[in-house]
């Protein structure tokens, strides 16, 4: 389409000259037939359309040049409208072609013998002359094309920028900025053009001889940002743009802390948004403690969470969060017992840039920083070392952490939460568990009972976990027997409702009909039958002394196997952290 202003323009002034070399009338008209430049008689048409029974639309349709000596004789012209008041002595019509497209006509009309005549003789060098002309437009065409295209292109790569969540900008290999997007600027509180500008004359946290010929993407690292009593704390990434093996630029992208989390929480789907309506049960002990966990969310007190393995204290923890005001910020858990002492501090607290030999460059962010505005979950705290429960403890009194090598304490307004099966009190006793941290933790303490002193939720969680399960499986099971059910209810849940979860996802996997059958069932639990009726004809196992001998036979049956502790765990219903804490606990060799 030949559409903008300035192409009509060029072609205005292509018809001027073929009129002035040629000494005739000249017409140019659009693939539509639409009159875009016209000479003499012609210029005041321009903008209105030719007939559609015109030799303009048979070179439109054609593609052929094609010269009229004799109007009205010509076979032709036979069909045109126009035939009986035409004037023309005569016409010479040349298609504009571009990638076999015919983007419109240029005609050349003679309203004098004298005229007719001059076309007539030199009629070859005519019609070289025109398609020259054609040609000249079409370039022009061409060229008006890739500019419109390439607007185009600029404004979805403009479009398209503004739309990320992250900051973006673009820069040559010596940082010079050369595009960015709106949150850029935003986020860093740049003002006015800062095309041209050096990034690493706006931050200090990036070296170009850190980052100068990286081939690979620089990742994840943090950065702290301080601009006139303005601090924002993210992560950045570095992508190099290579093109022949050589870095030509670098585009760099930020997001802040909170974005950061959030996008972490998505991708590996622990940001369920639970609330206190999806923990299942309505048993008196779990109405209770429901109403206690929903009034401990309205304060902003330290939670202590207590409760078997399995019970569902993370579960109650995000619910308290997500029903506070600060449902809005992060929502960070950490489990104590899976990670190492050395590598729990520095997770909790982060560390500055050198602090140790092998320290990340630009340091790293600790938890309680990153839960900033929101939560921290410290799980299994019982498991935490003496010397970390004193780094809690001041984190606790003070609001404030202190990186490891960080020479100032960075303040942070975080609602600790922190949950454990082990008896907090009598660690305390022992000797193990700091008193003064237990009696900052256990603020509001919140007792989660076990599964099996409150068997009347087991309906309502075993129908919610079937129908679950067997979305997830993609399996059409709907309901249990009476007498899986019967086995259910008699069980004792050393693992609560995580080893349900997963009583029934096995369940579920082996049914061969809409509901879960006795034979369905785990073998640990069909089994169970007769210790029971073992056990109460001769004496009560205590339930420790069972723990104990289900672990060791667990650990025994998968000792072969690779990831045998995961395997052990997962038959038992507990998470690897709790499996080696209870070896540990019953000396499990
Ligand atoms: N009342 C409940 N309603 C629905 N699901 C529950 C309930 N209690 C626990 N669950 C589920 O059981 C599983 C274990 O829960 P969660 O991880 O919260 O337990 P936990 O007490 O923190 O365990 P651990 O001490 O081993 O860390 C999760 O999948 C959770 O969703």
């Amino acid at each position: 389409m030949i559409n903008s202003r300035l192409i009509k323009r060029d072609i205005k002034n292509i018809a001027e000259v073929i009129s002035s070399v040629l000494n005739v009338d000249v017409t140019i008209v659009d693939e539509n037939l639409i009159r875009i430049a016209g000479t003499g008689k012609y210029s005041d048409k321009v903008g209105e359309k030719v007939s559609l029974y015109s030799v303009f639309k048979i070179a439109l349709d054609t593609g052929e040049s094609f010269i009229i000596e004799n109007p009205r004789n010509d076979k032709i012209c036979q069909m045109c409208k126009g035939k009986k008041d035409c004037k023309e002595f005569a016409e010479v019509c040349c298609p504009i072609k571009l990638d076999d497209k015919i983007y419109g006509v240029i005609g050349l009309i003679a309203f004098s013998k004298e005229q007719r005549d001059n076309i007539v003789r030199n009629k070859k060098e005519l019609m070289d002359f025109l398609t020259k002309m054609a040609d000249l437009i079409s370039s022009k065409i061409k060229a008006e094309n890739k500019s419109y295209e390439l607007k185009i292109e600029a404004k979805r790569l403009e479009t398209l920028l503004n739309n990320m969540d992250k900051a973006v900008v673009s820069t040559d290999m010596y940082g010079n900025i050369d595009k960015y997007n709106d949150k850029f600027k935003k986020i860093f509180d740049l003002k006015g053009s800062i095309e041209k500008e050096n990034i690493f004359d706006i931050f200090s946290f990036i070296k170009i001889e850190d980052i100068k010929g990286i081939k690979k993407r620089y990742k994840s690292t943090s950065f702290v940002y301080k601009k006139e009593g303005y601090t924002f704390r993210g992560i950045y990434n570095i992508n190099p743009i290579i093109i022949d093996r050589e870095v030509k630029g670098y585009v760099f992208d930020f997001i802040d802390n909170y974005s950061a989390i959030k996008e972490f929480n998505e991708i590996t789907g622990t940001d369920y948004n639970i609330k206190f309506n999806n923990i299942i049960g309505n048993s008196k002990l779990m109405e209770k403690v429901k109403k206690e966990a929903q009034i401990a969310s309205k304060s902003s007190s330290t939670v202590l969470i207590t409760g078997e393995s399995g019970t569902g204290k993370e579960l109650f923890a995000r619910a308290i969060h997500n029903n506070s005001y600060r449902c809005e910020g992060p929502f960070i858990a950490i489990n104590c017992a899976a990670i190492p002492d050395n590598l729990l501090e520095s997770e909790l607290f982060g560390y500055e840039e050198g602090a140790f030999t092998g320290a990340k460059k630009g340091g790293k962010l600790g938890k309680f920083e990153l839960a900033n505005k929101g939560t921290i979950f410290l799980d299994e705290i019982g498991d935490m070392s003496l010397h970390l429960q004193g780094k809690l403890l001041r984190v606790l009194q003070e609001r404030e952490v202190e990186k490891i090598g960080g020479k100032t304490n960075i303040s942070v307004d975080v609602r600790i939460i922190a949950a454990t099966n082990r008896n907090l009190e009598k660690m305390v006793e022992k000797g193990e568990f700091r008193e003064d941290l237990y009696y900052r933790l256990n603020v509001i303490p919140i007792n989660i009972p076990p599964l099996r002193e409150r068997k009347e939720d087991i309906y309502l969680l075993v129908e919610n976990i079937i129908a679950n399960y067997s979305k997830k499986l993609n399996k059409a099971v709907y309901g249990i027997d009476d007498r899986a059910m019967e086995k259910i209810l008699s069980y004792s849940w050393p693992g609560n409702v995580r080893q349900l979860q997963n009583a029934i996802e096995y369940s579920i996997n082996m049914a061969n009909s809409n509901i879960i059958k006795y034979e369905d069932l785990p073998q640990k639990l069909k089994d169970d039958t007769k210790k029971i009726v073992i056990s109460k004809e001769e004496e009560i196992i205590p339930l420790k002394d069972l723990e104990r001998r289900e672990i060791i036979k667990a650990l025994e049956k998968f000792k072969e196997y690779k990831k045998d502790k995961e395997k052990a765990a997962y038959a038992l219903g507990i998470s690897r952290a709790t499996l080696y804490r209870k070896i540990k606990e019953y000396k499990i060799h």
